[in-house]
């Protein structure tokens, strides 16, 4: 009954009747092994694409539209970075970018007085916002959120858009820098009610001004303790981070786990309701494991694979 409707829905889309009952038929079976909590967002998100690249003439943009765009998702040195280069090392034809933490801990000012003046550049706002996170936070938020859209709406290189099926990894996202961060932020009172009230009506409005070109098409969680997170923090010894706490992590730690796992979390593009999530348990070491490194390698393929 339910999988009548779909097949109904597919002929019913118009546009779809073009394309050979083939394209249909994978759509449709992909469709089917999906358990159907995430019916709805899949199909939206397959005849969306499907509906762009038969509207848009441009080849880059069908292409663009065929994209599989991941994040990278967890807390505080979990370990992103490190999965990122053993995947690059992996999947070279797969694109990947990481957090603008440099943007973040040397502001540039861009106001001619600024620059022409003897005054040293604007400062660390990593750093000042770890000094004094009730007077920076809403400054930070929306830096990096800015700084997480620019990357998210970039072009697509020559060299990843002519791979048979490109692929985009970004380390967080637009999605983690609200459900995670900025969310944390308020509850822990550095937002006010005022500054997390503007901050979810802007990052609402360009989500949905920037619609596809932000949207993913899944999410790789990595996911370890708390503890071994801030183990990690330790040894890395970033110096911003010198006055964090484990209570922090342990807080950051929980608000993944409503969004991505419990799926507690309030979302409010339908899109990410049920965007699938790969779970990777990287409490165990993979920097000097190399079966440790091909599993999860191995894991991301099949995963992508079924996106
Ligand atoms: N699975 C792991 N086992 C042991 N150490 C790790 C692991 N992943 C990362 N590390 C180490 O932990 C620290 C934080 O890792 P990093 O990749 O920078 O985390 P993130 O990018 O999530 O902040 C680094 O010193 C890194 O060498
Ligand atoms: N307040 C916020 N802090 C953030 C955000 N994104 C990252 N960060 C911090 C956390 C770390 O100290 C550092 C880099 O993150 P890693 O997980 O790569 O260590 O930046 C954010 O949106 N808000």
């Amino acid at each position: 009954m339910f999988l009548s409707k779909v097949w109904r829905l597919l002929d019913a889309t118009e546009i779809l009747c073009c394309y050979s009952r083939k394209t249909k038929l994978n759509l449709f079976c992909t469709f089917v092994h999906r358990d159907e909590k995430q019916h709805v967002s899949f199909m939206e998100n397959q005849i969306s694409k499907l509906l762009q690249q038969s509207i848009s003439p441009d080849p880059n943009s069908r292409k663009e539209m065929q994209v599989k765009k991941l994040s990278v998702e967890g807390n505080i040195a979990v370990g992103k970075s490190t999965f990122l280069k053993l995947l690059s090392n992996t999947f070279q034809e797969w694109s990947f970018a990481t957090e603008p933490l440099k943007k973040w801990q040397n502001v540039q000012s861009t106001s001619f007085q600024t620059m022409t003046s003897s005054k040293p550049p604007m400062d660390n706002l990593l750093q000042l916002m770890y000094d004094d996170p009730t007077r920076w936070s809403y400054t930070f938020q929306t830096f990096s959120c800015m700084s997480r859209f620019k990357i998210q709406i970039q072009p697509l290189s020559e060299q990843v858009l002519h791979q048979q099926e490109p692929v985009q990894i970004f380390e967080r996202s637009v999605y983690s820098d609200r459900y995670i961060f900025a969310k944390t932020l308020y509850e822990l009172q550095h937002l006010n009610e005022i500054e997390w009230t503007l901050y979810q009506e802007w990052h609402t409005f360009l989500i949905e001004e920037f619609s596809r070109r932000v949207a993913l098409d899944g999410i790789i969680y990595l996911r370890a303790s708390p503890e071994k997170c801030f183990q990690r923090l330790q040894k890395r010894a970033r110096k911003e981070e010198k006055t964090l706490q484990c209570e922090y992590l342990e807080k950051l730690h929980d608000q993944h786990e409503s969004w991505l796992t419990k799926k507690t979390t309030e979302v409010h593009f339908e899109n990410m309701k049920n965007i699938p999530v790969l779970l990777l348990d990287v409490e165990e070491d993979f920097e000097n494991n190399s079966a440790a490194g091909d599993d999860l390698n191995s894991r991301v393929k099949a995963f992508v694979a079924g996106l």
